[in-house]
């Protein structure tokens, strides 16, 4: 079922990655749609600075897509916070392990496979396979072997690709945070993402009163559904 428009008194939280972007080969292939920033930035006032991107991507790396966004950016899986103005700081960085050994490690076992694409990130590291997705299965496998090695993170399967990151990290946690602060509090939450990693935000946000939405196929807990980022774009536009 389709979304009503967003109510003027929402908190809204939006995903990135195949919610606000099309999905591209590579993490930094995808396009920012031109008409997207001023419906972010317009939507912002209009609904008194309650909207936020919740990411799995690193919160720095959303700041450079979208350079002039004047909301707060939760990263990593909320790993991370942005607040307007402020420095890029860690919520729950995974302590006992050294980042940089790690995403070695996961360099080490991409090397035989040139198509793989290691993604490093603030707190963990991403394996892509979307260049080679006959090596889906063995970047799964090679990766839950390697997490058995840091109790600290967890195993975060994605659209062809597998993440650690740390395991107290989620995109709910990001969303709850959120919206027990000001400009979010006493606001309806509406959270909109693709991945099986926003199912928690929507499932938050619902919780909370509000609404989810899905975008694109796949079974989810959303009430409702929109089939595309061009969608998701018309629905902002709607409402800004
Ligand atoms: O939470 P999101 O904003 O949806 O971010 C999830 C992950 O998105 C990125 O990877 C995915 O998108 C890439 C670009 O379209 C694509 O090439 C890749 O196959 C997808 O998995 C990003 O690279 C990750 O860090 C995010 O966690």
């Amino acid at each position: 079922m389709l979304p009503d428009r967003i109510p003027a008194d929402a908190a809204l939280f939006l995903d990135f990655d195949g919610c606000l972007v099309e999905i591209a080969p590579t993490p930094d292939a995808v396009r920012v749609p031109p008409e997207l920033p001023p419906v972010l930035s317009r939507l912002h006032d209009r609904l008194g600075g309650a909207v936020a991107l919740i990411s799995g991507r690193a919160a720095g790396d959303l700041r450079r897509f979208l350079p002039g966004f004047p909301g707060a950016v939760a990263g990593s899986h909320g790993a991370e916070l942005s607040l307007p103005g402020q420095p890029v700081r860690p919520v729950m960085a995974a302590d006992g392990f050294d980042v940089a050994r790690l995403q070695d490690r996961v360099r080490q076992l991409a090397a035989p496979h040139p198509a793989l694409l290691v993604e490093p990130k603030p707190h963990g590291v991403v394996l892509h396979y979307r260049a080679a997705p006959d090596l889906g299965g063995w970047v799964t496998q090679a990766m839950i072997r390697l997490a058995g090695d840091y109790p600290m993170l967890a195993l975060q399967p994605a659209k062809m690709a597998v993440e650690l990151r740390p395991a107290g990290a989620g995109k709910d946690r990001a969303l709850a945070g959120l919206m027990a602060q000001p400009p979010f509090a006493g606001r309806l939450p509406v959270y909109a993402g693709d991945d099986l990693t926003d199912e928690a935000a929507i499932a938050e946000a619902q919780a909370l009163g509000g609404f989810g939405v899905k975008v694109g196929p796949g079974d989810s807990a959303a009430r409702h559904r929109l089939p595309d980022p061009a969608a998701v774009l018309r629905w902002l536009e709607d409402a800004a």
